[in-house]
């Protein structure tokens, strides 16, 4: 029996359902859905998930497919280039994946982001679901359509906007996650309370004694409200023009305390500091109070996020940020907190008060 799935629309340019489950039992139904049986497959799969669960969905497919390869690389950031999407590109030539295939991107944040940019370039674009098994994925990556990979040090620099034709959430999956990754799922987490939902903000601080055990329930609670935020987000704004920026809160310095540290530290983790750094340039402008200030610093320390980074110099991280590409113009596209659960777009952020944020988080 289905759970309540919630559609991503916007002027009929696209639709696609996200289906929150707690197994994968109704995978292959909703394929059927969706117009997406009889299709050749590929699993695309990391090297931790794939032994995990690649199995179990490659039995679903094939009760819909005759045709169902997998591509898996090897775990983590460091992975997200374009040799694994050479090396993907490869796999499905040789598996003969048409125009007409799906790429069934299984796994995280990593995997979702390049599965899809695969998916997108691959003969000009081919057909890709996501089954995010990461918090993190599930509550914000697996839902939008950005895809892509990092390029030389620089995040996400290389990608595309292809959406889904549907996500799949199989909840029960979150049940293996090691603690860290759970920690970088909650940084995400508390950056779309804090953009739009003081309510959302404060009920994951108060809850955060039964959020930490994993609870399913909470688990669901908080998927299905960052899902549909996100959702509203990318349906008004899918490509970024705009409102979309506001996701990015965290990211600009966050992105590159992440590319400095040579993604040593994880994504949600660096968010989390980039968190940090943008709040104290609220507080500098006078938008956060000392206290409010206080309690972001606080909320990430519930969930053992970092609040700094040890061993970076200001001056790289200042240079680094402004490399981003979030750069318009020579002047920087920065999100800055109006009070908590309330965000705007500024681009008149200094390099002074860039410092300002930028020493909060170095020791
Ligand atoms: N496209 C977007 O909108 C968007 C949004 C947020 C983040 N991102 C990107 O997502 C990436 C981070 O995603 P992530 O945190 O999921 O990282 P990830 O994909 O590397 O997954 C984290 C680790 O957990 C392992 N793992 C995944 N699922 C597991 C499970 N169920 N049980 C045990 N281990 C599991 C993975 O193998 C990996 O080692 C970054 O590259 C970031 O830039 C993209
Ligand atoms: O979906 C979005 O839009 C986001 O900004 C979500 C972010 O959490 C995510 O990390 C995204 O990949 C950042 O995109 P980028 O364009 O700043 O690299
Ligand atoms: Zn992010």
């Amino acid at each position: 029996m289905a759970e309540e799935k919630l559609l991503v629309k916007r002027d009929g340019e696209f639709c696609y359902p996200i289906y929150f489950e707690n197994d994968f039992s109704f995978l292959s139904q909703a394929l059927t859905d969706e117009g997406l049986a009889g299709k050749s497959m590929c699993i695309v799969s990391d090297s931790t998930v794939a032994p995990l669960y690649a199995d179990q969905v490659k039995a679903e497919l094939l009760k819909v497919s005759d045709h169902v390869c997998q591509f898996t690389f090897p775990a983590g950031e460091a992975h997200k280039n374009l040799d694994t999407v050479q090396d993907l590109f490869q796999c499905l030539i040789e598996n003969g994946l048409d125009r007409k295939s799906l790429v069934v991107a299984l796994g995280g944040g990593v995997t979702g982001d390049l599965s899809g940019f695969g998916a997108a370039a691959y003969l000009r674009g081919i057909d890709f679901i996501q089954i995010p098994t990461t918090l993190l994925a599930q509550v914000d990556s697996s839902v939008g359509g950005k895809t892509g990979v990092d390029f030389r040090q620089f995040k996400n620099m290389v990608g595309a906007f292809h959406q889904p034709r549907l996500v799949y959430m199989n909840m029960a999956t979150l049940q293996s996650l090691p603690e860290r990754e759970f920690g970088c799922g909650m940084g995400e987490i508390l950056k779309t309370g804090l953009i739009c939902d003081k309510g959302f903000f404060d009920f994951v601080c108060a809850n955060y004694k039964v959020i930490r055990t994993m609870d399913p329930e909470m688990l669901a609670v908080m998927i299905r409200k960052c899902c549909a935020i996100k959702a509203g987000v990318v349906e008004r704004d899918p490509k970024e023009q705009g409102e979309r920026a506001l996701l990015n809160l965290g990211h600009t310095i966050g992105h590159a305390v992440e590319k400095l540290m040579n993604f040593n530290l994880l994504h949600g983790q660096c968010v989390g500091i980039g968190l940090v750094a943008a709040a104290a340039i609220s507080r500098e402008r006078g938008l956060l109070t000392n206290g409010e200030y206080e309690q972001i610093c606080h909320s990430l320390e519930l969930y053992n996020l970092p609040l700094y980074v040890e061993g970076l110099s200001p001056m790289d991280i200042l240079a680094a940020t402004k490399k981003d590409k979030k750069m318009e113009q020579g002047q920087i596209k920065f999100i800055l907190m109006d009070g908590l659960g309330k965000t705007f777009i500024d681009k008149t952020v200094t390099d002074q008060e860039l410092l300002v944020g930028i020493h909060a988080i170095c020791r």
